[in-house]
């Protein structure tokens, strides 16, 4: 199971390299890379094991997080009171249109890689179509808004070397982004 030792952190170069696209069939290390990532989101977000384990809750992970630089990440949303709940691996994502309008958390975005508050509203596409494949090649699209939107635009960041604050202006973190709504 992945641990919080396994997860490279701000400044490790990996976290800046644009990772590769993976061939079909999957090696069985890259199946079980992706049911890792998966496994990590289940298990930070259950009290018992989080707390045994020492973890950090999380929603998504993203193989350069942990040293892969390959284009596969993971996602587990429970379900919110009224809202979709979304578990999926994704391999070799896209984003193949979104909307003009933006949205953002207004509590700031975090990662598991960075071991500090940085403060600052990150604009995301509200909505977004995005394309991907599942671990034994079957291609799929969904439609996504709210939290799943937003997450996942911040792991397809971390196959393209980009972190949440990147997208924060450290003079005015708070400023206005125009066509925006908030999430939350
Ligand atoms: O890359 C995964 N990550 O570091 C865990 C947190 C992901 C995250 C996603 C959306 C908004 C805030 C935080
Ligand atoms: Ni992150």
């Amino acid at each position: 199971m992945i641990l919080m030792k396994d997860i490279v952190r701000e400044g490790h170069p990996m976290l800046r390299k644009v990772a590769e696209e993976v061939t079909f069939p999957l090696s069985t290390e890259e199946k079980q890379l992706a049911h890792d990532l998966l496994e990590y989101l289940k298990n930070s977000q259950n009290d018992e094991v989080c707390l045994q384990y020492g973890l950090r809750p999380g929603i998504g992970l993203a193989a350069p997080q942990v040293a892969v630089s390959k284009r596969i990440f993971a996602l587990h949303i429970d379900e919110e009171e009224g809202k979709e709940p979304l578990s999926l691996i994704a391999i070799n994502p896209k984003i193949i249109s979104h909307s003009v309008e933006k949205t953002y958390l207004s509590s700031g975005e975090g990662c598991l890689s960075v071991d500090r508050d940085v403060d600052g509203y990150v604009p995301r596409y509200a909505r977004i179509t995005i394309k991907a494949f599942d671990e034994d090649g079957n291609e799929y699209k969904k439609r996504l808004k709210g939290l799943p939107a937003i997450a996942f635009q911040h792991e397809l960041d971390h196959l393209n070397g980009i972190m949440f604050f990147d997208h924060i202006d450290p003079k005015a973190p708070y400023k206005e982004i125009p066509n925006s709504t908030p999430y939350d």
